[in-house]
């Protein structure tokens, strides 16, 4: 069914241009605004320009009447839909992922609101404010950490190796972990639920070009991770002690005690 007929908005020279055509318009901008928000930086984007240059050079084969040209291309666009989604998966994984993550989050607070259920945050208190200490421990001291977070999200798939802990939670524990001394020291903390699973755990090393480049590989490896699966990371630099946070693909960089308290209370 078409939609209903409305009177023209305007006319642009001889094109008559109705509110449905403005929305259209409207939309497919926003919606290319966010495609290439969510490919800055990253190759996909070259990619992308390289197939719309190949649509339009089509559109202009066709419309000069170079058959030969025009039907290579064809073949090209043909595929379209399906090969978009085999090259651009990894961006396609991190749009939904953040879709539905956003999605569940925000349907789990309402629902803890409408059933008043504070008991849960007050049951994390005590964890998170051990954690914190740990975290300002460590950067007051300028001992290099990296700590990945999950709560619904299984990551074994993309953190390989390390050493099984599955300890609960401790100040000391995570001291220690990080402890320049320590075996365990190099490489990630893996925390789910808030309890410590592994240390000394390997991350997948981000490629996004738009890190800074003063960005070291501790960084790229929490952006990494979080690229790939519904994680938060949290890194302690070793060089300047300040403390950054990953989630998401995005890269937090020396964030403030109060915003550290406020990211532990969402995702430890
Ligand atoms: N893929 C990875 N997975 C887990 N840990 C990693 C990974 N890559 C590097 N690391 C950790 O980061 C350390 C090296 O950090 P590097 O100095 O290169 O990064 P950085 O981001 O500059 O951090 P800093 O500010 O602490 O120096 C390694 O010793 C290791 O513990």
């Amino acid at each position: 069914m078409s939609a209903p007929a409305l009177p023209l908005a305007f006319r642009i020279g001889f094109l008559p241009v109705d509110i449905w055509d403005v929305f259209d318009v409207l939309i497919v901008g926003y919606l290319i605004y966010w495609l290439y928000r969510l490919l800055r930086g990253s190759i996909a984007l070259n990619i992308f320009v390289g197939i719309v240059a190949l649509f339009f050079s089509y559109l202009a084969f066709t419309a000069l009447g170079m058959d030969l040209l025009s039907n290579i291309l064809n073949q090209f666009i043909q595929v379209g839909f399906i090969s978009l989604i085999i090259i651009f998966q990894p961006e396609v994984r991190r749009f939904l992922l953040l879709l539905g993550s956003s999605t569940i989050k925000q349907r789990d607070s309402f629902w803890n609101r409408l059933l008043g259920r504070e008991e849960f945050d007050r049951e994390k208190a005590p964890q998170t404010a051990v954690v914190r200490r740990a975290f300002l421990r460590l950067a007051r001291q300028r001992t290099g950490a990296l700590i990945v977070c999950t709560q619904e999200a299984d990551p074994s798939t993309v953190i390989t190796g390390g050493t099984e802990l599955n300890a609960d939670i401790s100040y000391g524990l995570l001291v220690s972990i990080f402890h320049k001394e320590s075996p365990l020291h190099d490489g990630a903390v893996l925390v789910s639920n808030r309890r410590i699973i592994k240390a000394s755990a390997i991350l997948p090393v981000s490629e996004n070009s738009d890190l800074p480049a003063a960005v070291g590989l501790r960084h790229r490896a929490a952006v990494g991770v979080t690229e790939k699966v519904d994680v938060a990371c949290f890194i302690i630099s070793e060089e300047t002690g300040k403390i950054s946070f990953a989630y998401g693909g995005a890269l937090e960089r020396g964030i403030s005690e109060e915003r550290l308290t406020e990211l532990l209370d969402m995702y430890l």
